[in-house]
């Protein structure tokens, strides 16, 4: 086993002793011949003219003399000196000065300040002293020390599997790791595991892998032949460590109700193992014998032969029991590593069957999450434990407020660093999760900024994932979006003490969609929310429509990661209160969930007043995208203005209890209630600006200001963006008007508003902090790049109710004075009249309708949805869209699917054929790896190209391509349910 690690250090170690040992004697020769005895005395190594106190026999017959000063001379005490017990010392007559010879040598036992004690060999000298003679001892050069650390290292490079061969390894780092993929920090923990002796901590922040390096220390504890008891507190995190010790070929078993464990676990049960062990059958034979003698004994009449039968039914339950305990005796010692919960590790259970010496170690994951009177279960077992865990993230969930605050919840983890500080403590520093922005908040908070992100996902992003598209919104690792000063105030469940902000459903659920039409799969989002009634309210809205997407309370999401993760914080009130928000370890679970992107929606006024709170709120608007909820509002303002009320999905009960989401009030009872639910209706602008709440974020504009001072402010503004617009109308020099990116979102929503009521053309241009608004009095041409017409058609904002052949036929007068009709139109119209040769009518209008939303409706995209770069290329799109719709054929070339392709089919340009919406992409239909191939192939031709130059080839990112027809689909869907709300508010 001797490695190049071990034999380095044994050659090297060698020479340096002999170098030591050789200056060593060099020294003593070199005093003994040019020291006088005297010098000698003061440099310590020298006693003179001593005389014997006692001589007895010690142990194996050596002789024991105590060499004393002598007592004539001054006080009865030896010269300093550095004679120690097991110097050997040689003897010598002391006759004054002249040229002493040595009678023999021994071995110092015993020193005091009075005396010193020499053991002489008396069988091999035949020593005998005179008891009135005085004596030198003198320190000979001794080379036993030399010689026993010679042979050790010797014996160090030739060791081959005994007790210490582990201990070896670990300690020259030359472990055979099973897992060869282990970092550096990961196999530092494991070899600092073995090495302990007592206790070691495994410090595992979020995404560090953890149990990866759990397993790698149970497999090498294992190899050094050591039983080991491994537990956590819940049985998934359980039974995830025995799939993955399995899979390594440890001889595993699994304690715990067989109905409890993961199928994939369930044959290393205990029963399992039994049921198939060579007991198996003797226990059945044991078992039929008695259920025989069951049934004699009902069939018997006789007494004795009754009593004779119950006696013989004792026996076989005895030797049922026996047997049985043999069986699981067997199977337990077996085992090398035996998992079970926390509280599994019980001794009710078959771990009594064994012999309490029998662990050699305890190991417990989750360690920060376990109560430690449950860890005492397990602990109580072994001689050595090991705990992995993170004692930043949420502790056991205690009920008793009053208990927890006086010490509970304090996990053994967190009271063993606190008592012994790092030296028991090694951290896994590298993640695989999180982008390395959403990483570096939590790293530095709570982390003392050492973790570093492993470059897989150092710079990951949700556009890098299969078939979503490249825009703004999977193109950015944190985004905040802020609703200081919108008025979406939390609204509370009286009964359950929990909280909740409609408000910020909307927003999530805006974020939501643009995800999933950017291609980002249910799947792969997670909504989550501090407050059980937010998540409630999340379901209610968001279920439905997303049955994949998981939507949960932040401590259930514990443990799990997601591709995005969308969180809101639910928070928003005049007093600033954040409630249990303050606990800083929530929300460091909270956001280390997140793989590629994060999103947080929250009310910054309020959550700020929290430090911890406004340390992630300044990091994301330092390091993330901000937005404020204005730019999400301006998405449902329209729908806002335009009914009364919009029904909210059936399944919100109104009387039952919980939730208590109110339906429309006025605004005077609304501005006398707090905490009341806003509906949509009153979620607009104005109610913003009318609210009472505080403001100085950056994030929102100066002008959404305070109460009716402000509300007149507003007025004023407006009336001054109203002026701008009519000078401009009334300049004829004047083609265009350039409002700068410095207008907040709410005065760009008035600049949109106002141009369009005077039926001049507005196109937002730039994203984020660069957009911008021009105004002009001309429809802009096909070649105009970057452009983002506001709102979408009219029909939104109007009250009144109308049929679709309605909405065709007043499409034009919404955009009064509209120049003729561009090339894009007549390419459509002529589109338009194709299909109606071909398909049935209400198709035509449908596909009419949406293309009237395609070229008008982009509004909907603004909202820091769509880069530059898209919304340039969607006129380009739309074309191949056409083209491919005119060569279509009718159905979708997908296996049994019949979807037809007439209007909104899709060529897939590697295998030539038309699918449908659903099986269009590449990876869906079989022609993934091309379109793979082909987009590597691009983005090492042109990726740099790209970058902000907005001009895309024709055959644009078939991802895009898809985002874009997501988009009409979605579109589509919107107004055909709005449609219905509408019919049915008509029936009332
Ligand atoms: N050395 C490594 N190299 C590459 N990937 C790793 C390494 N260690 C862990 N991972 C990956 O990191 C992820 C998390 O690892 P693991 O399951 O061990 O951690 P965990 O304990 O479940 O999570 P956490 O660290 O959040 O507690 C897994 O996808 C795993 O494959
Ligand atoms: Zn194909
Ligand atoms: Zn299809």
């Amino acid at each position: 086993m001797s490695t190049y690690a071990v034999e380095s250090f044994v050659s090297r170690t060698l020479e340096l002793l002999q170098e030591e040992r050789k200056a060593e004697i060099e020294e003593t020769r070199a005093w003994q011949q040019n020291l006088s005895l005297k010098n000698l005395q003061q440099k310590g190594v020298c006693l003179l003219k001593l005389q014997i106190g006692s001589q007895r026999t010690g142990m194996h017959g050596r002789l024991l003399v105590a060499f004393e000063p002598r007592k004539s001379i001054g006080p009865p005490v030896l010269p300093s000196n550095s004679f120690g017990p097991g110097d050997i010392v040689g003897l010598f007559e002391s006759e004054g000065c002249s040229q002493p010879s040595q009678l023999c040598s021994g071995v110092v036992t015993h020193v005091t300040q009075v005396s010193i004690t020499v053991a002489f060999d008396d069988t091999q000298d035949g020593v005998s002293l005179e008891s009135d003679g005085l004596y030198n001892i003198m320190k000979l050069a001794n080379d036993v020390t030399y010689k026993r650390l010679t042979r050790a290292l010797n014996s160090l490079n030739v060791y081959r599997n005994g007790p210490a061969a582990h201990l070896i390894s670990v300690l020259f780092g030359t472990l055979e790791w099973f897992n060869s993929g282990l970092d550096d920090s990961q196999k530092e923990a494991v070899s600092f595991a073995l090495s302990q002796k007592d206790v070691a901590i495994i410090h595992g922040p979020p995404g560090t892998g953890k149990t990866t390096t759990v397993v790698e220390v149970i497999l090498q504890a294992v190899k050094q032949g050591q039983k080991v008891l491994c537990c956590a507190p819940s049985n998934v995190a359980v039974d995830n460590l025995v799939e993955r010790l399995a899979k390594c070929k440890a001889k595993v078993l699994r304690l715990g109700h067989p109905a409890r464990l993961l199928e994939s676990v369930q044959k290393h049960s205990l029963d399992a193992v039994i049921a198939q062990s060579d007991n198996s059958n003797i226990i059945a034979d044991v078992r039929k014998d008695m259920d025989k003698v069951l049934s004699q004994m009902k069939k018997a009449y006789d007494k004795g032969q009754r009593s004779s039968l119950r006696r013989e039914i004792g026996e076989l339950r005895k030797e049922l029991k026996s047997r049985e305990q043999m069986a699981i005796t067997q199977i337990l010692k077996k085992a090398t590593v035996i998992l079970a919960t926390n509280t599994g590790a019980t001794d009710d259970g078959p771990l009594k069957y064994l012999p309490s010496e029998h662990f050699d170690l305890v190991v417990i994951d989750e360690c920060a999450q376990a109560l430690e009177s449950s860890c005492w279960i397990a602990l109580l077992k072994g001689h050595k434990c090991i705990l992995a865990g993170d004692y930043k993230q949420l502790p056991p969930t205690i009920k008793s407020q009053n208990a927890a605050a006086k010490g509970l919840s304090v996990s053994l983890m967190e009271r063993l660093i606190q008592k012994y500080g790092d030296s028991v403590v090694r951290m896994l520093t590298t993640q695989y999760r999180m982008n390395s922005a959403i990483m570096q908040w939590a790293s530095e908070q709570m982390y003392q900024g050492k973790l570093t992100a492993h470059p897989s996902v150092e710079k990951h992003l949700l556009r890098d994932l299969a078939g979503v598209a490249d825009l703004e919104e999977t193109s950015t690792p944190l985004l905040l979006i802020d609703t200081a000063g919108c008025g979406l105030n939390e609204m509370e469940d009286t009964d359950e003490q929990s909280k909740g902000n409609q408000g910020e459903v909307d927003i999530v659920a805006l974020h939501v969609k643009a995800l999933a039409e950017a291609g980002v799969q249910a799947k792969d989002i997670a909504v989550i929310a501090p407050y059980n009634l937010q998540v409630d309210l999340l379901r209610q809205k968001l279920s439905n429509e997303h049955p994949d997407l998981e939507i949960r309370s932040v401590d259930g999401f514990q443990g799990r990661e997601k591709e995005a993760v969308l969180l809101s914080l639910v928070r928003s009130n005049r007093k600033g209160e954040v409630g249990f928000l303050a606990e800083d370890r929530r929300l460091n679970v909270a956001v280390t969930r997140a793989r590629r992107q994060l999103m947080v929606v929250c009310d910054s006024q309020t959550v700020r007043n929290h430090d911890f709170l406004k340390s992630l709120i300044d990091y994301m608007s330092k390091h993330g995208e901000v937005r404020t909820a204005f730019e999400y509002l301006e998405d449902l303002v329209p729908e806002n203005y335009s009914r009364n009320h919009k029904d909210e999905p059936a399944n919100v009960k109104e009387s039952s209890s919980k939730p208590k989401v109110k339906k429309q009030q006025s605004k005077t009872e609304q501005s006398k209630e707090k905490n009341v639910s806003k509906n949509k209706g009153e979620r607009d602008c104005q109610a913003a600006a009318s609210d009472t709440h505080e403001l100085s974020s950056k994030t929102a504009s100066d002008f959404h200001k305070t109460k009716a001072a402000d509300q007149t402010e507003s007025q004023m503004i407006k009336e001054e963006i109203r002026q701008q617009l009519l000078v401009f109308l009334g300049d004829e020099n004047k083609k265009e008007l350039l409002f700068p990116a410095s207008l907040s979102s709410h005065e760009r929503l008035l600049v949109h508003q106002l141009s369009e009521e005077l039926g001049l053309s507005h196109v937002s241009r730039g994203v984020a902090k660069q957009r911008h608004i021009t105004v002009s009095k001309q429809v802009p041409g096909p070649a105009e790049p970057a452009e983002t017409p506001f709102k979408e058609p009219a029909e939104s904002t109007k009250p009144e109710i109308r049929t679709n052949e309605e909405v065709l036929e007043k499409e034009p007068d919404r955009h009064p004075p509209k120049p003729a009709l561009d090339f894009k139109s007549l390419h459509l119209e002529r589109m338009r009249r194709e299909q109606e040769k071909r398909a049935g009518k209400n198709l035509t209008l449908l596909s009419r309708h949406c293309v009237a939303l395609f070229f008008t409706g982009k509004g909907k995209m603004k909202a820091g949805a769509v880069d530059v770069a898209a919304a340039a290329t969607a006129h380009d799109d739309f074309d191949a869209l056409i083209d491919a719709v005119v060569k279509a054929d009718s159905v979708c070339a997908f296996v049994k699917c019949k979807a037809s392709v007439l209007t909104l089919g899709q060529l897939c340009l590697y295998c030539n054929r038309q699918y449908c919406l659903s099986h269009h992409i590449p990876e869906v239909h079989g022609c993934g790896d091309k379109a793979k191939a082909q987009a590597r192939m691009r983005i090492s031709k042109e990726g740099v190209l790209y970058a902000g130059s907005g001009q895309k080839d024709k055959s644009m990112d078939p991802n895009k391509k898809a985002y874009l027809q997501r988009k009409l689909d979605s579109k589509l869907k919107d107004m055909a349910s709005q449609r219905k709300t509408k019919s049915k508010d008509k029936e009332h």
